[in-house]
């Protein structure tokens, strides 16, 4: 049998070792093997505190056969047994069974597996075999304990390998009170001293009737949470959340609010107190966690004593005061006192004062202000779109898990499977150790998993790769909860999504022709440049899409600077300032210049005309780009508002506010994806145009998820504005792609930095396709000649994410890129067909090549 990968595990014997005591070298003489000890009950039921202090502690795991030619050899670690193990070379002299279906595995202060098909041990191979539970053996000068027969199963999944091994904590607390207790809450509730007795008459009834029609009342502890956190032994309370909240309630939130209030309880995992609520965008995260914080606030399951004193949120700059906004929404401004960190409101007045239950901060001021919130003692930590921290290494990342607080939410609306090691990051941060060190769980989990969806994975390794993926699912889905649009669109009005390929303008054409010909693009075919220099002719062509007077302005500027002579881009913008007219004046730019523009300018005419009360969200990644845009409403006289990057926090909120405000005469909110991009409600714009695309498909969703919210009260027009032929419909296409799902879906800050490109992709990116209406159409393998397809049922097509973890993940998910296979059920045609019947489409068709469109919710008047 061969050591290489998991698959030849299953039919190895594996054991984890339980190192009782070292053992004195004249014990190592000798027959190795002694008499079966007896194992008292309280041995292999540890208390309840040395089990959790079992969980805390970093186990490390070694898995003998897991690492190709390469055991694990962890000298270094005091708490390690340090076997002589054999080398692959050596194992092959033994002569092995197949019949080894069966895994053995010892416990105990440090665990380790050990495949006894690969002994080293001073044992041999039939003595191994007849190894019984509750047995004792020496092995490398250590007394090891066998503590029970791992199953294939168990193997597999890698179960065995969590929390060290032999007892899982992954447990639901009911679990765990039988398999860790015989018997150990006789007394638990009884009254022990004078004063639990008053306490218990004094705040034993539950702050809300549990029996009202309609109350939510929260899981009550059983008896393995109450011998861990009711000390006192005060009488057990119904926890019920606040009937003025109940009512709003939607009954997604209502199960969010009992998951979140399990996990931080430590109900759902034993002893872990982390959750991540990933619900897709708008679904009112902020709302359940609000819900959370107020009932934790006033209420306990022990003697009703609360549970939470202070909280700490932290969040995006633009979402401070959005969140303070939906405290007083939910709550009014006289239950809950909340206090926001701006450069007025510093965290010293938070913590002087009693007065504050809830600190708002963003990330930034988080970063300034760490020494003052140490000093704090949290009970809940909050973290908004939490995404962010899923590199261990940032800054932000490193202090938030400085804080000593316990019970943490992530809140994200983004994916967080796709990126294993992230996804680990997340894990690790919300629930500190549950998955094992990084290095184990990257053998147990991510190897194995990676391994069996390469496409040359064998079948067993296919097998363990799903059973390792399934279970790391299981384990971490008891405290992730993710739920997509799909619950909420009873409540939304019908949301009318188009993909509007324009016809570039012929400037563009000319300087896009001269681009693709110049030296710096055809070295970068001949993968004769830097890495690096890709982007630069990317970054350029994609300038050239929103406009050319950006082009235009880029070489102007380059030009002026002292480097220009050796920089690469001169190779790149060589010749280009010949194609512009002689005069040109980048101030003074036309509309017809850019094919997108003109679209946008007739798209905005006549959603003013036909919709003179609705209002749009026109969004860039791009601040020049934005600055062209407001310069558009300018010349149309449209009144406008802005937020990017340069707008002071402070104002973020007003900015949103004013234009969600019914008095508002603003017509157009001008926003940045990368400033305002997550979390912001923009439900006074029921038109939202995205000018430009990202690589990262969760930039956009995360941007067109702005205004299809709770709270609309109009269809909602969203239009993605596509130059037809150009670098925009590839990085279209990667999106909706396999490729660009693989691994961006997960980051909202990746760009094309972080991605590779082979030659022949690079070749694609640089090509212009002149004569087509539509390259992704072309792609589609569609029979429709492109005239008017309306495209089957959605509903027909499974949607199917692709996600790391396995086919299991793979819900419905409303909000996930769409793939090609679903773009074809989209209803689509030309620009000229003839019978547009959609107002706004039929007035820029003009310019228009091609059009891709999909109603939600639809009823008959849009
Ligand atoms: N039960 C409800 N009834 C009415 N409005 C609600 C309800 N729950 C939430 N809302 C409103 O829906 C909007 C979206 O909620 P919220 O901002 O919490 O979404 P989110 O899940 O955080 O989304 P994102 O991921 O985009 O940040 C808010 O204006 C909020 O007040
Ligand atoms: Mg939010």
């Amino acid at each position: 049998m061969e050591l290489e990968g998991g698959k030849q595990k299953q039919q190895g014997r594996l054991i984890l070792l339980n190192m009782r005591r070292s053992a004195a070298p004249s014990q190592l003489q000798g027959n190795p093997f002694k008499k079966p000890k007896f194992i008292s009950p309280a041995r292999s039921h540890p208390s309840p505190n040395e089990e959790v202090a079992k969980l805390n502690s970093d186990i490390k795991l070694f898995e003998v056969a897991a690492n190709k030619n390469n055991f694990l050899q962890p000298q270094n670690d005091p708490r390690t047994c340090n076997f002589n193990l054999p080398t692959k070379e050596c194992a092959k002299g033994i002569n092995h069974g197949d019949n080894y279906r069966e895994k053995y595995y010892l416990e105990a202060s440090t665990k380790t597996t050990l495949d006894l098909h690969h002994t080293g041990t001073g044992y041999k191979l039939k003595e191994l075999e007849k190894i019984e539970e509750g047995q004792t053996m020496m092995i490398g000068g250590k007394e090891i304990e066998v503590m029970g027969i791992i199953s294939p199963d168990d193997f597999n999944s890698g179960r065995c390998f969590q929390f060290g091994g032999g007892c899982s904590a992954i447990l639901s607390s009911s679990q765990a009170a039988k398999k860790c207790f015989s018997n150990p809450f006789k007394s638990v509730c009884k009254l022990s001293s004078k004063e639990n007795k008053q306490n218990s008459f004094q705040s034993c009834k539950p702050r809300h009737d549990p029996y009202a029609p309609n109350s939510l009342v929260m899981l009550r502890p059983d008896k393995n949470h109450q011998w861990l956190f009711n000390k006192n032994c005060f009488p057990v309370v119904d926890v019920v959340i606040d009937p003025h909240l109940v009512y709003y309630l939607r009954p997604h939130q209502k199960e969010g609010i009992t998951f979140l209030y399990e996990c931080v309880m430590g109900m759902r995992v034993n002893g872990r107190c982390g959750a991540i609520l990933a619900d897709e965008m708008g679904l009112g995260k902020t709302l359940q966690c609000i819900s959370l914080i107020w009932t934790l606030q006033c209420q306990g399951p022990y003697g009703g004593k609360p549970i939470v004193k202070k909280t700490l949120i932290v969040t995006p700059g633009s979402l401070v005061n959005n969140w303070k906004k939906e405290f007083q929404k939910w709550l009014g401004i006289e239950r809950i006192k909340i206090f926001t960190v701006d450069q007025d409101h510093k965290v010293e007045e938070f913590t002087k004062s009693p007065f504050y239950s809830v600190l708002i901060i963003s990330y930034e001021m988080l970063l300034r202000s760490l020494d003052q919130i140490k000093n704090v003692k949290f009970d809940l930590l909050i973290c908004d779109e939490g995404h962010r921290l899923k590199n261990s290494t940032i800054k932000t990342t490193t202090a938030l898990i400085s804080l000593s607080c316990e019970k943490r939410i992530i809140l994200t609306g983004t994916p967080v499977q796709n990126d294993l090691q992230e996804f680990f990051t997340l894990i690790d941060f919300v629930n500190p150790g549950i998955l094992g060190s990084l290095s184990a769980y990257r053998k147990i989990y991510e190897e194995p998993i990676i391994i069996s969806r390469q496409p040359s994975a064998s079948e067993e390794e296919r097998e363990l790769g799903e059973q390792r993926a399934a279970e790391l699912t299981c384990l971490t889905g008891l405290f992730i909860l993710r739920r997509t649009q799909e619950v909420i669109n009873q409540y939304l009005p019908p949301k009318i999504e188009n993909v509007v390929f324009c016809r570039p303008g012929a400037l563009q054409i000319a300087l896009y022709r001269k681009l693709l010909n110049s030296q710096a693009v055809r070295f970068c075919l001949q993968g004769l440049l830097e890495n690096t220099s890709h982007l630069i002719c990317i970054g350029a062509l994609k300038k050239l899409c929103n406009h050319p007077c950006l082009l235009f302005g880029s070489i102007k500027e380059k030009e002026s600077n002292s480097t220009w002579d050796e920089s690469e881009e001169r190779n790149l913008y060589e010749g280009l300032m010949n194609v512009f007219p002689a005069d040109y004046n980048p101030i003074m730019f036309t509309e017809e210049e850019s094919g997108k523009l003109q679209v946008l300018s007739k798209l905005l005419a006549v959603i003013r005309e036909l919709r003179p009360a609705e209002k749009v969200v026109l969004v860039s990644n791009y601040t020049r780009t934005l600055d062209i845009l407001q310069e558009v409403c300018k010349r149309h006289g449209y009144a406008y508002t802005r937020l990017d990057g340069q707008t002071p926090i402070s104002q973020r909120q007003q900015i949103v506010d004013g234009f969600n405000s019914k008095y508002s005469s603003d017509f157009i909110f001008l926003l940045s994806s990368k400033a305002g991009g997550v979390g912001l409600n923009l439900i006074g714009g029921s038109h939202l145009i995205l000018y430009d695309i990202d690589w990262n498909p969760a930039t956009d969703i995360q941007a067109m998820s702005r205004v299809w919210r709770d709270g609309q009260k109009h269809p909602v027009h969203i239009y993605r504005l596509l130059t037809t032929g150009t670098i925009e419909e590839k990085i279209y296409q990667r999106q909706i792609s396999k490729q660009g799902l693989s691994g961006a879906v997960v980051d909202l800050s990746k760009t094309s930095d972080h991605i590779q490109f082979s030659v022949e992709e690079l070749k694609n990116l640089f090509t212009l396709h002149e004569s087509s209406h539509c390259v992704t159409h072309d792609l589609l393998d569609c029979e429709c000649t492109g005239e008017n397809h309306t495209g089957d049922s959605l509903e027909k097509l499974p949607v199917s994410r692709n996600c790391q973890l396995g086919p299991h993940q793979q819900k419905s998910d409303s909000l996930k890129p769409l793939s090609m296979s679903q773009l074809k059920q989209w209803r689509h045609f030309p620009g000229d067909h003839l019978n547009l019947t959609d107002p706004f489409l039929e007035r820029i068709r003009e310019n228009v090549s091609f059009f891709f469109q999909n109603i939600t919710n639809q009823t008959t008047a849009i």
